[in-house]
Formats: C-alpha cells, sequence, structure tokens
C-alpha cells in the first residue's frame, strides 16, 4: 500500500496547475448519459474516482476514450446501455449515486447499489430518492440497491416541484440531470449553490437543456424530449486550490495557482486574509473568461506569523466542509485558540487524533473542535482516514520537524491529481513509497 514520505520545515515557492474538480467532472461525466450523441469533456483530473467513474460508465456499455494533453476525454452513450451500477464499482464512490438520474430520465429504468459507507458521516440518500418519486419514478430499495421504474404506460418521468429537507450537493444534481429530461416544468427548492452545480448546468445548457436559476437556491427545469452532445471544459477545483492555499500558509512562501478562481473561495480567503496571509486573486473578481485567464497569488511569512481563526463549514456560498481538515492543520501551528465547527457531517474529525499524534492540541465536543496553536509539530507515521483528512496531514507533515509518514493515501488519490508532484515542484521534499 502506498504511503507519502514528507520531511517537514521547507517553505513553498513557485506556480502549481491546478487541475479539474473531481466535484465537477463526476456529475458531468454522468450527464454524458442523458445522450446517445458524442461529449467531450477537457480539463478532468487524473485522480481516482474518475477512473472509477469511467469503469462504471465502461460496464454500462458506454464507450469511452481519452484524448489529448489537457485532460481529455470523451463519451459516447449509444444503445444500447445497461443502466445498472453494480456494487463492486460504487462502493467506493459516493458520487456513483450520480448515475440514478440520468439512467432513469433516459431509460424509464435504473438499477444502482447504495454507496459504501463513508467515513465522515451516514449519508443517506433518502432525499434522492424522495425527490425522484416526486417526479412519478418507482423506486425500491432491496438487496442493497435502489431499483428504479417508470409506471406503466410512461415513458418520461414528470416534472415537480422538489424541496429537499436539506440542501444536497449530489441531491440537487440528480434532480437537475433528471429534470433535463423529464416532461414539463421542474422547480428545485433548497437547491445547493455551489460552483460544480453551475458547472453542469452550464454543461446541460450546452447540450441543450433548459435551465435557470443555477447558482442560486431555486433551479428551474423546462423538459425537452432529448438532448444532444456537447464539448464542455471542466471548472477549476477550488478544493485544491484551498488544499495548496492552506499549504503555502503553514510552511510560509509564495505562490501562483494557475487555473484557480479566488471568487470561488471567498470563504476560505476571506478567513486566511484575517489570518494574515496575503493572498490575491489574478484575472478579475469572476470566472467568466474561463479558467486559463485566473490565477491566485498567496504569500505567507509561516504559520508562526499567523493568527489561528474559528469558522463554521456551511453550505456554498459559506466555508466549504471539504476544506475544514486542511484549515484546521494551520490552525494548529498559527498562534491563539480557535474554535472549529463542522455542521455538514456528522463524523468529519477523524484527522484530529492523527493531528495530535503529530504535536497538535485539539479538544473535541460534539461538532465543535477546540484547538491551541502555535503546537511545535515534530514528524511520526499517522494514517489518513478520508480524502481531506489526508491532506491536513500532508500539511501538518510540510510544517512538522523531522520525517511523517502518511500512511493509507488511497484516500488522497481519489481526489487529488499529482499532488505529491505539485508539490514537489514547489520545494517540498515528499516522496510516494511502497
Ligand atoms: C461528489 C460530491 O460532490 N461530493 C460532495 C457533496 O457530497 P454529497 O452530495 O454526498 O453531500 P450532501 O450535500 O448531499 O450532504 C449534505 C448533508 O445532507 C445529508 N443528506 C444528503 C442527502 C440525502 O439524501 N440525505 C441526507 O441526509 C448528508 O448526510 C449530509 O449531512 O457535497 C458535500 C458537501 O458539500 C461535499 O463534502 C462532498 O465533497
Ligand atoms: C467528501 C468528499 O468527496 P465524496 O463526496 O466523493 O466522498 C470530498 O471531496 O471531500
Amino acid at each position: 500500500m502506498d504511503k507519502l514520505l514528507i520531511r517537514g520545515g521547507r517553505p513553498l515557492n513557485g506556480e502549481v496547475v491546478i487541475s479539474g474538480a473531481k466535484n465537477a467532472a463526476l456529475p458531468e461525466m454522468c450527464a454524458t448519459l442523458l445522450t446517445d450523441e458524442p461529449v467531450t469533456l477537457v480539463n478532468v483530473p487524473r485522480l481516482h474516482d474518475v477512473r472509477t467513474m469511467r469503469k462504471l460508465l465502461d460496464n454500462m456499455g458506454v464507450k469511452t476514450e481519452t484524448h489529448g494533453e489537457r485532460g481529455g476525454m470523451s463519451f459516447h452513450a449509444a444503445d444500447p446501455i445497461t443502466p445498472e451500477a453494480p456494487y463492486e464499482l460504487v462502493k467506493t464512490m459516493r458520487a456513483s449515486v450520480l448515475a440514478l438520474g440520468p439512467l432513469l430520465a433516459r431509460f424509464g429504468r435504473a438499477r444502482v447499489s447504495l454507496p459504501g459507507g463513508c467515513a465522515i458521516g451516514s449519508r443517506p440518500v433518502d432525499q434522492h430518492i424522495k425527490g425522484l418519486q416526486a417526479m412519478g419514478a418507482d423506486i425500491v430499495v432491496e438487496h442493497g440497491y435502489m431499483v428504479a421504474s417508470l409506471p406503466a404506460g410512461q415513458t418520461r418521468l414528470k416534472g415537480a416541484r422538489i424541496t429537499t429537507d436539506m440542501v444536497t450537493v449530489t441531491g440537487t444534481e440528480n434532480f437537475l440531470m433528471a429534470a433535463c429530461l423529464a416532461e414539463g416544468e421542474t422547480v428545485l427548492e433548497n437547491a445547493a449553490q455551489e460552483p460544480e452545480i453551475t458547472d453542469l448546468a452550464e454543461m446541460l445548457i450546452k447540450m441543450g437543456a433548459r435551465i435557470e436559476g443555477h447558482g442560486t437556491g431555486r433551479i428551474r427545469i423546462q423538459g425537452v424530449e432529448r438532448l444532444h452532445g456537447c464539448t464542455h471544459e471542466v471548472v477549476a477545483d477550488r478544493i485544491e486550490a484551498g488544499t495548496f492555499l492552506c499549504a503555502v500558509a503553514a510552511t510560509g512562501g509564495e505562490a501562483t495557482l494557475q487555473h484557480a478562481c479566488a471568487h470561488h473561495l471567498d470563504a476560505v480567503v476571506e478567513k486566511l486574509r484575517e489570518a494574515g496571509v496575503e493572498v490575491a486573486a489574478i484575472g478579475g473578481p469572476d470566472c467568466e473568461r474561463g479558467p486559463k485567464a485566473h490565477a491566485i497569488h498567496v504569500r505567507s511569512a509561516g504559520a508562526a506569523a499567523l493568527k489561528a481563526q474559528s469558522f463554521r463549514t456551511i453550505e456554498y456560498p459559506g466555508f466549504p466542509t471539504d476544506m475544514q481538515a486542511q484549515f484546521m492543520a494551520l490552525n494548529c501551528v498559527a498562534s491563539g485558540a480557535s474554535m472549529v465547527t463542522e455542521t455538514i457531517f456528522e463524523n468529519r474529525f477523524m484527522h484530529v487524533n492523527e493531528l495530535v499524534r503529530l504535536g497538535a492540541q485539539i479538544h473535541i465536543d460534539g461538532r465543535n473542535a477546540m484547538i491551541d496553536g502555535g503546537a511545535q509539530l515534530t514528524g511520526a507515521t499517522v494514517m489518513a482516514t478520508d480524502l481531506r483528512a489526508s491532506a491536513s496531514l500532508v500539511i501538518a507533515g510540510l510544517v512538522a520537524e523531522g520525517e511523517t509518514l502518511v500512511d493509507r493515501i488511497y484516500h488522497l488519490d481519489r481526489g487529488y491529481d499529482q499532488m505529491e508532484e505539485k508539490l514537489r515542484g514547489i520545494g517540498a521534499d515528499i516522496e510516494r513509497i511502497q
């Protein structure tokens, strides 16, 4: 099993190219199921979840192909397609639930395994099921599978008003994709507003979908009879960018993150600035001109010069839960006390015990973690427990004196595109070992 060996204590300086977002690429790969015409995605990140999703689509009969330097991947979901997502391919990846909406919308039936258990919380899919039922689907859960079909004589889902009990990112994406081919209007109330949802909606519009209000809490979709192919560029990964911002902030140094959009990270950037990190957006306040036109410049005098920041995770545009662990690593070494509150997932403090093994001072009380900053971290062997927990251990290892060995980095490989190469490129002493 691969591990990362880090020799800490070096500042990070230079340039990093941020990849396409995992959480946009995965739903967009599923959206290719909505048409029998070829679809091309560019800027697809090279990571394990993308390979798993590709296998899942291949297994259904979609013809997939990679091409070009810039993460080009094409998909052709021509008939016959088997509308099924088996457990073996679904167990490691939550996003496989995103096959349900498109399969049901195009083929009128689907059999999708419930996603496997995950370290950060129970993560039920009740809202996905309830919303698709409101659109007229019959869905039963049997033998670990969601088995969905349309009532006899019905060939399309029906538009509906869907109000979810909580804001759900993949739930919103499933309804959005399903509604594109449904009969009539669908209104999604309490919709998620993440940039990845906006990016998916923009792709669907290129495919002929009629969508309004994406990026707000109410999305309206007028269903159409068929969608066509398109070429779409995956939006930059704001969580990868945020992870590098925290790494440079903690170690000290100066870096430019190419293809990153500061606006998508407003809540994190604000906290970094309050901590004393210099962060500047290059290329304008929005991403209208495409990822190439954007970059983020970061400069930090190192953790000792920074002030730890309290924050609460919340839905976009609030502070992302996917940045909680990485910012906590920074708070451990910055000066002063801070409190981190996790409101999205009930079990997303798994990194705490491992950070403590490196010398961090953290106390958990329910959904709050109290951190005494200014810790002098020292290297140790630590175990990654989930994707962002792994990233927080890498950041801590980059600061710690001596050697840190991060075990079980298959979690990291799920969602980061060549993280250690990118870190090495800006001066980190980090290597992958068996
Ligand atoms: C592939 C992808 O895009 N993953 C992201 C997505 O996950 P994901 O879409 O799975 O997360 P959700 O937004 O759905 O989850 C938010 C909360 O709602 C709960 N819930 C959700 C659906 C449901 O049917 N029932 C239910 O109870 C969840 O357990 C959680 O407590 O958004 C999360 C929150 O920003 C991010 O951490 C993940 O990186
Ligand atoms: C929790 C995450 O991903 P997933 O929903 O794919 O598990 C994440 O990206 O931090």
